[in-house]
């Protein structure tokens, strides 16, 4: 069953379309890319399943539940977390700093709690602090836990931003073009920890990324956008021998 439902989504910004009627399904478990030339529309999908865009027409079901009109925040809450393009890190702050703040949404009580019951406040930090740390462990930040964000090489920086997403515990997270600007080194240590992510953790990734050759490579389902639109979709060698595909954006290559 889909753990993700996009149904007949439409999203306007005045005359424009940046999307049209767009139908997907996001599959637990599993990698899915949503690739597509430039004014696509693929940010345009990320921003309106995490809550920063809402549809002008379509459903987003997530869970039974209707996401369409939902918050960010209540959408990172719900499971669904996101690493962005720009980065979302405080560069004045250390990597562990920003992880433990990013985790702080997830707080389970509130500031009278923290200071009336002053126990329970400080086995949900202990909790939240190790969880931290099992992060910046698996995604092998432990070098630069101490480091300022701001100071490190944009490879790492872009690495903290997945492992910020990751500190919220998602069944979603939506990934948008982590590989953008990365040498062939920083690619493939990015590319095994989204395999590692999906494999390890269990999470669905929902993938909004420009190579294609990595997007080929690792995924199980790719949709294809073009002027808002669905062309394709399928896997990785149905996508690669669809001819609207190829007219529209693969080339004959
Ligand atoms: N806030 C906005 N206001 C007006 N137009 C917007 C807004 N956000 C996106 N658009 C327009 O919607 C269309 C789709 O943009 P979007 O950023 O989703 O494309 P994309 O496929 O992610 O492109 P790229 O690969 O270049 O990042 C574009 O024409 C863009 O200019």
């Amino acid at each position: 069953m889909a753990q993700l439902n996009i149904s007949d989504v439409t999203l306007s910004f005045g005359g424009l379309k940046a999307l049209s009627h767009v139908d997907m399904t996001i599959e637990p478990g599993l990698i899915t890319s949503i690739i597509g030339p430039n004014g696509a529309g693929k940010t345009s999908m990320l921003n309106c399943i995490s809550g920063f865009y809402h549809p002008t027409k379509g459903k987003i079901i997530y869970k039974d539940k209707d996401l369409s009109h939902a918050s960010p925040h209540q959408v990172s809450t719900m499971g669904i977390a996101r690493a962005f393009q720009n980065l979302e890190l405080f560069s004045g702050l250390s990597v562990l700093d920003n992880l433990l703040l990013a985790r702080h949404q997830n707080l389970t009580y509130s500031l009278f709690h923290a200071a009336v019951f002053f126990g329970k406040a400080s086995r949900v930090e202990a909790e939240n602090r190790k969880f931290v740390e099992d992060i910046i462990d698996f995604m092998e930040l432990e070098p630069y836990r101490k480091n300022q964000v701001g100071n490190l090489s944009y490879g790492i920086q872009k690495k903290v931003e997945v492992a910020r997403a990751l500190t919220l515990d998602p069944e979603i997270l939506l990934l948008d073009e982590p590989m953008a600007g990365m040498n062939i080194q920083e690619k493939e240590d990015i590319v095994r920890f989204v395999m590692d992510i999906q494999k390890e953790r269990n999470v669905t990734v929902v993938l909004v990324e420009h190579d294609l050759g990595v997007v080929m490579d690792i995924s199980d389902r790719i949709y294809v956008l073009d002027f808002g639109q669905v062309i394709g979709s399928g896997t990785p060698d149905e996508v690669a021998n669809n001819s609207k595909v190829i007219d529209a954006y693969i080339g004959e290559d």
